[in-house]
């Protein structure tokens, strides 16, 4: 079943009319060629070309283990890999800070300090990207706001419930007003309502520029993506917006069912469909 997220989609950032300013249209904020990260024999991400647009919400799917945490980790510098990456025109193996200032990532594993209420989460956060000052005292009463924390401001973040911890993460994220947001399961363990309002956060977060690269489970999610990349044991293997996947391996039918198609082998992932096949 397919669960509606947002409305119809905004005006994206580089679209136009929708006040891209000078971003080349065809700019990207990822772009990786063969990127390929071993853990001594075991190949976790095998030879990865990927391109996301600057402005894009792009979606990155696939079973557990394909590789989709170790490949946003090496995009931030953090594990070692072979072959080319750029971020935002950076390379994260030689230029990790400076990468990681201009990039909000949000683990699977929410960093938040239990101990810590709500705002001091926020304010240590801000204080390790060097924020200071009025302006820094401003976006976090914005953040607060635009997440529904503000009652929850002094609450310790072990108090908070999953939807709320799960929110407070993501202001975490975004306090210094990355150009990149890298989010690796944000929605995981919460329910869909609370999902819901996280992708309405993130979509108008998207439209103002903000690049988005957010791993899922939920099809209903991968669905709202402007493009979508399936990892399947390390390798990127189908990579289109979804409705051409959908038409590309299901025939016009259900991302789930493409999604099952691809992994089955069922339609060969290099196969380049005639234009007519594409579209139905
Ligand atoms: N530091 C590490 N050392 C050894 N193996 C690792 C390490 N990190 C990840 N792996 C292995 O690499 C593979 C890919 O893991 P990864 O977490 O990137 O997958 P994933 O697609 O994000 O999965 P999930 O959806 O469960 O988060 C897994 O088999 C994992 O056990």
């Amino acid at each position: 079943m397919t669960d509606t997220v947002h409305g119809p989609a905004p005006a994206k950032a580089g679209s136009p009319g929708a006040g891209a300013g000078s971003r080349p249209a065809d700019a990207l904020a990822i772009e990786t060629e063969g990127l390929t990260c071993r853990f001594g024999d075991f190949v976790a991400v095998d030879g990865v070309s990927l391109r996301v647009p600057a402005g894009a919400v792009y979606g990155l799917l696939g079973p557990n283990g394909a590789g989709k945490t170790t490949l946003i980790r090496a995009l931030l510098g953090l594990v070692p890999a072979t072959g080319r990456a750029r971020v935002l025109g950076l390379d994260p193996a030689r230029q990790a800070a400076a990468v990681r200032a201009r990039v909000g990532y949000m683990s699977q594993r929410f960093s938040l300090y239990p101990d810590l209420t709500a705002e001091e989460n926020l304010l240590f956060y801000g204080r390790v990207y060097g924020l200071r000052g009025e302006r820094f005292a401003r976006r976090v009463d914005e953040l607060l706001e635009r997440t529904g924390l503000t009652h929850h401001r002094r609450t310790r973040a072990a108090s908070l419930g999953a939807g709320l911890r799960q929110r407070l993460a993501f202001a975490c994220a975004v306090l210094h007003e990355p150009a990149l947001l890298l989010l690796d399961e944000p929605t995981s363990g919460v329910d869909p309502g609370v999902r819901r309002s996280f992708w309405d956060t993130m979509y108008a977060l998207a439209d103002t520029g903000t690049t988005v690269l957010v791993t899922t489970h939920h099809m209903d999610e991968a669905e709202q993506c402007d493009r979508l990349g399936m990892m399947l044991r390390g390798r990127l293997v189908a990579e289109a917006p979804p409705a051409e996947i959908r038409a590309r391996y299901a025939g016009g039918g259900s991302l789930a069912e493409a999604f099952a198609r691809i992994a089955a082998g069922l339609a060969h992932p290099s196969a380049r469909p005639s234009r007519d096949e594409a579209t139905g």
